[in-house]
């Protein structure tokens, strides 16, 4: 195999160039694309608009799309926030630190995948560093993702290559796994959130009509409206 050169990304936009390069091909290099994102020097500047924090939970920000290939991710985390023990649903999982510390602990699989059956078994943990790039795929483990700062946010850059949209998350005593569904805080710089949240309540006025023609029809319209902008 030959041995490519590991190319300097000069600003977020040129790592995203590079990125979509790479991914082209169907057969990617795990280290080459590691290497790549850690030689990007993080420069706030160039990613502040897409970093969005909750109070309540780690929010998730679509940055690119990657032509199908991959999805780029944001993810920005409080105080104290965290993420369940997860998988990756067969992905390859490529996480950059943009600012900050964020603690990440490996978990065994469980067992027997069908039972409950006691404490999931941690093999490792680590601290990772401003611009530090770490990897998983679901044949290493399972992960937990946390800000243990009490001060200061942190800010991770994640590429999920093929991108996917559910992974199953595991109950630290039990093993007990559950299917969940992965939510964008933002796509593109743009909140997505309130949007549903107007489908909701639009959703919501429509059941209204029973009652009220009037305010039946008033909402008829604003959930169209709010589907064209949504979609
Ligand atoms: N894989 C998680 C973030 S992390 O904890 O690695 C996610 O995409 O939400
Ligand atoms: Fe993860």
């Amino acid at each position: 195999m030959e041995k490519t050169e590991v190319m300097t990304p000069k600003s977020l936009d040129d790592l995203i160039k590079l990125l979509h390069k790479l991914f082209e091909s169907d057969k990617i290099n795990v280290e080459e694309v590691q290497q790549i994102m850690e030689a990007y020097d993080s420069n706030p500047q160039e990613w502040k608009k897409f970093a969005m924090f909750d109070p309540t939970r780690y929010t998730r920000n679509l940055v690119d799309e990657g032509n199908g290939k991959f999805n780029l991710i944001l993810l920005c985390w409080g105080e104290g926030q965290g993420s369940s023990i997860h998988d990756h649903t067969d992905s390859h999982c490529f996480m950059k630190m943009l600012q900050g510390e964020l603690k990440e602990t490996l978990f065994e699989w469980p067992k027997n995948k069908t039972q409950d059956v006691g404490d999931m078994v941690q093999k490792s943990q680590r601290i990772l560093k401003e611009n530090q790039c770490a990897y998983i795929n679901d044949s290493l483990g399972l992960h937990r993702v946390e800000n243990d700062s009490h001060t200061e946010g942190s800010v991770s850059l994640h590429l999920y290559s093929p991108p996917f949209d559910t992974c199953q998350t595991f109950d630290e005593r039990t093993g007990h796994k559950n299917t969940v569904k992965m939510t964008f805080w933002s796509k593109f710089g743009k909140r997505t959130q309130s949007l549903l949240h107007l489908v909701g309540i639009a959703q919501f006025c429509l059941q209204l009509k029973i009652h009220d023609n009037k305010c039946g029809e008033r909402c008829h319209k604003l959930f169209d409206m709010v589907q064209t902008a949504c979609c």
